[in-house]
Order: structure tokens, then sequence, then C-alpha cells
């Protein structure tokens, strides 16, 4: 086995939560299955809950069973990654417990000290203040912050101040599980590898692009959560915009923290203002009613468990956004996600400009234009609709749409798609913040949110009704329509 990742203290703070025992510690499992932790690594787990070390190791490997699979937990890796764990069970809003996690931790406190924080955000200043109280904060520590970071920008900043108190913007990780994804990242091999894509890569070429991120989830019992945030700030602030940016960037000079995010801030920054002027005709707000979703009857979002009867939050959302700068002039991004809709679908259209003659106008009126449509989840690849002749000896060229279909399960056969937070637990640990969101991008994201918050409360834009199970209201058909546009829900 080899040890490539240097080595380290791994914290996990909020051990036990749900956070935690679905995506974090069968993240570390992969890790160490892949012989990618060093072999003195040590793993420490912090939550409130006063248990030993031996109930502790029996919690994760419950964990592991659920979530991984328990056929899939292999015995040998599970006893590698048993050795590494150790647990520290105290009050976080206790200052002096943070004795308890440095006494654990001694004598090896010269080691680089990554610490995670699941917890709820109100958390994160306290445990910074408790970690460097204990004088745990080296210049090579980090600190991995997960969503949300702050419900407005005026909160992102707050927080975002107070972490600063204590740790540098290089030793800051926020985030944002989209960009650990394997399809996310091949959006950077797509368009910085492949001389076909990066010289279309603009207005010259590109008619408008389509941003959809569909679930068939409903709250799933996050209702107090969930009712605050709303789907413009839950999907769209973080999700959408992280993929937004990376489409539309300006090639970086390296694929390196500082290059990207130079160029995702640019994007960032040059998205065109929404305000009470143009709300109304760029975006749709939607609540899912009582549906279907396959051949299950789901409630609506009103009748969740949880629920406040009159709440007006958004579970879908619609946008159609512009980047005002020189690249993009004239290509709309139409941004598409929600609740409850008729599928688990994450997906990137690109259309191409129509050819500006049509020499087979006899055997077709219009040609249909090129897409490229990258799936990023489910069914990961890549397809481009193009036209070809139909082979034949007929007088006339028939032609007929086509679609190239690069599916990445055919492609890459045998290949196991790693999870987001396996790869981004990964690069904290190796100490690469190339995908992890930089402060001035969360600042920006959240500034050009805030604006469409505000328009919809100016102009009293309430969400309208779709069934679950649909594409969302009527009227997100609508916002591309009156463009002579269509979504792309032709799967
Ligand atoms: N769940 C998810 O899928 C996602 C969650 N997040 C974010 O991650 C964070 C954690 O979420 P989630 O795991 O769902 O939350 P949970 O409530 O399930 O877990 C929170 C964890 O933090 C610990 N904790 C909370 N308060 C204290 C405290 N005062 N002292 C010590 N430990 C404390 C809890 O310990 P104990 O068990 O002892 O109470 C628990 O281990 C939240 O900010 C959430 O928004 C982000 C993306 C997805
Ligand atoms: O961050 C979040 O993301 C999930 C969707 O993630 P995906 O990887 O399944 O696309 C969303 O359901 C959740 O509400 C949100 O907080």
């Amino acid at each position: 086995m080899t040890s490539t990742t240097a080595c380290c203290d791994f914290i996990l703070f909020g051990t036990l939560g749900d956070l935690a025992r679905r995506k974090l510690l069968p993240a570390l499992y992969q890790l160490e299955k892949a012989g990618l932790l060093h072999a003195t690594t040590r793993i420490f787990g912090v939550a409130r809950d006063e248990i030993d070390a031996h109930t502790f190791k029996e919690k994760v490997h419950a964990s592991l069973i659920q979530f991984v699979g328990k056929e899939k937990v292999d015995n040998v890796v599970w006893e590698r990654l048993a050795e590494r764990l150790h647990y520290c069970g105290f009050e976080l809003s206790q200052l002096s417990d943070y004795s308890i996690l440095s006494d654990a931790l001694k004598p090896n406190n010269e080691r680089a000290l990554v610490s995670y924080l699941a917890t709820p955000p109100q958390l994160f200043a306290t445990v910074c203040k408790g970690l460097s109280e204990q004088q745990l904060i080296s210049p090579h520590a980090r600190i991995v912050l997960e969503k949300p970071l702050g419900h407005d920008l005026e909160s992102s900043r707050e927080i975002n101040q107070e972490v600063a108190k204590y740790f540098d913007e290089s030793q800051i990780y926020r985030i944002d599980h989209y960009l650990g994804k394997e399809t996310v990242l091949n959006l950077l091999a797509l368009r910085f590898a492949n001389p076909i894509f990066s010289d279309q890569w603009s207005h010259n070429s590109i008619d408008h692009i389509q941003i959809t991120a569909a679930e068939q989830v409903g709250v799933e019992g996050r209702w107090s959560y969930y009712d605050d945030a709303g789907q413009l700030r839950d999907m769209v602030q973080n999700h959408l915009l992280q993929v937004l940016a990376l489409i539309a960037m300006e090639p970086p000079t390296r694929l390196d923290a500082e290059s990207v995010r130079a160029e995702k801030i640019k994007v960032l920054r040059s998205l065109r203002p929404i305000s009470h002027d143009n709300v109304r005709e760029d975006t749709v707000r939607g609540q899912y009613g009582a549906g279907f979703v396959g051949d299950k009857r789901v409630p609506g979002y009103l009748e969740e468990e949880g629920a406040k009867p009159a709440s007006k939050t958004e579970t879908f959302v619609a946008i159609k956004a512009h980047i005002d700068n020189w690249r993009w002039s004239h290509v709309p991004f139409y941004l598409r996600t929600g609740k409850r809709m008729a599928q688990k679908r994450t997906e990137i259209v690109i259309s191409f400009k129509p050819q500006p003659h049509n020499i087979f106008h006899e055997t077709m009126n219009e040609l249909p234009p090129n897409r490229l449509i990258i799936r990023l989840q489910p069914d990961e690849g890549v397809e481009i609709q193009m036209m070809n002749k139909v082979p034949g000896l007929g007088k006339q060229m028939q032609l007929k749409p086509t679609t190239l279909d690069l599916s990445f399960d055919q492609t890459f056969e045998n290949q196991r798609i790693a999870d987001a937070y396996e790869r981004l637990l990964l690069e904290a640990i190796q100490g690469n913040q190339y995908l992890f969101v930089a402060r001035d991008e969360v600042e920006h994201a959240w500034h050009w949110i805030d604006g469409i918050r505000n328009a919809w409360i100016q102009t009293g834009e309430e969400p309208k009704s779709y069934p679950s199970g649909s594409w969302g209201p009527a009227s997100s058909v609508t916002l591309i329509a009156h463009d002579g546009r269509e979504w792309d829900d032709d799967f």
C-alpha cells in the first residue's frame, strides 16, 4: 500500500451528525481503502455525547454499514481505519473544554491539523477561538467550512470576518460539494484540453446555455433549515453559480487555486444585476404542491412534516442570467433548479448557433442546431447532437439528427466514480485549495442573489404552485419560450 498524502491530524467536528455519517466518514473509508491516507494520519471525531473510543468506533462502523453498504465494507480496510480513530466528547460552545482536544492531540500538535467543521455555522467562530486558545492554529493548520456560509451578503461577511481573525485565507477551505463531482471537474478537461471546443466557446458560436439541477427529493425532514433558505439560497447561490463560473470563465493560466479562482471571480462580478425592473421577465419562483414522483404519491411543500401553513418559500427557481463581458455578449444562461421534479437530473446544455445558410433546404427546412450536453448526474457523460446523412442511394440527401454519446459508464468501464466528498477531503488533506471557494467568490455570489431576493420582495413576487413530479411552474416554460427557445426536457 502506498501512502500518497501528507501526514496530518484530521479533526471532524460534528462527527455524529447526519452529514458526517452519510458522507464524510464513508469518504474517509474510501480514502483508506484506496491507500490515500498517510500511515500516521490520525482522525479525531468531536461531538457532544460522552462516549468512549470503543463506542465511537462502533458508531462509525454502523454508519459505514448503512451508507457504504454491508457487503462493501471490507474488514481489513475497516480495521486500518479504526486504528486511526479517536473521540473527544465536549460542548463546543465551552471554550475551556477545548483542552480535552488539545490533551488528546499531544504530543503530535506540531503536525498539520485539518479541522472539518460539520456543525451549524453559528459555532464556527467559537471553534476557531477554542482552537486558537489551545494554540492549535499553526501556519500549516487548515479549516474546512461546510455550507451554509450565511444567508445573505451581510451574514456571510460576518462568518468570513470571524474565521479570518484566526486563519489566513490560504488556510480556509470553503466546501461546495459540486466542485468535487467528477463530471464538474470534467468540464475543465472538456473546455481546456479540446481545441474543438475551446475555439468555439463564445458568443461567436454559442446561442445560449442551459443549466438544470432537477431533484426528485422534497425537503426530507429539513423544514426548519430549508424554509429559511429556499432553493435560490440552497442551490443557486452556491452550486449553480459555481458551475456557471466554470463554464463561463476565461482559461486560467494554471490549474491552481489562485488562477482558477481569479477567473471565476471575474465571471461572478460580470453577472448582470436582476432588479425590480427585470425580475418578472427574468426569474420564476415556484413551490411544489402534492403530486406523484414516479408512481409514489407525495405531499405538497405546505403539507410536509413541520411545515408552516402560509410559507412563501420557493422550492423551484428559473433564471435568465447574462454575463456582461466580451465573450458572452448576448448569450443568455438559463438556470433552473427545483425539488420534487419529474426526474433527478443535473445537466448543462450548450446550444450552438445555426448554420448561416442551409444547402439542404429541399429535404430539411431548418437544420437543428448542434448541442453539447454535459450530464453531471445521473448517467454521467457527454453527448453531442449533430446532423448526419441517412445512408442510402435516394436522389436527395436525407439528414437525421444523431447523437454521439460518451457515457462514462461505458467509456471508463470498471472505473468507480468517487463521491464528491472523497475528492474534497483528499484535496483538503493535501492542502490544495483550487476546488474550494474563495471568500470573494462567496461574497460576489451573495451580492447577486441578494439583488434577486430584494427584487422579489419589492415586486411582491410569490412562488407559483407546480405539481410534484412536473418540470416546475408553466411560467418557467414561458420564460425561455419568450426568446423562441425551449428547455431541454427531451431525456
Ligand atoms: N446533512 C447534510 O446533508 C448537509 C449538511 N450541511 C451542513 O453541515 C452542518 C451539519 O449538518 P448535519 O450533520 O446535517 O447536522 P446534525 O445536526 O445532524 O449534526 C450536527 C453535529 O454537530 C454536533 N454539534 C452541534 N452542536 C454542538 C455543540 N454545541 N457542541 C458539540 N457538538 C455539537 C452534533 O453533536 P451531537 O451529535 O453530540 O449533538 C452533531 O454531531 C450544518 O451546518 C448543515 O447545514 C451541509 C451540506 C449537507
Ligand atoms: O447542497 C445541497 O445539495 C443537494 C443536492 O445535491 P446533489 O449532489 O444531490 O445534486 C440538495 O438536495 C440540498 O437541498 C442542498 O442543501
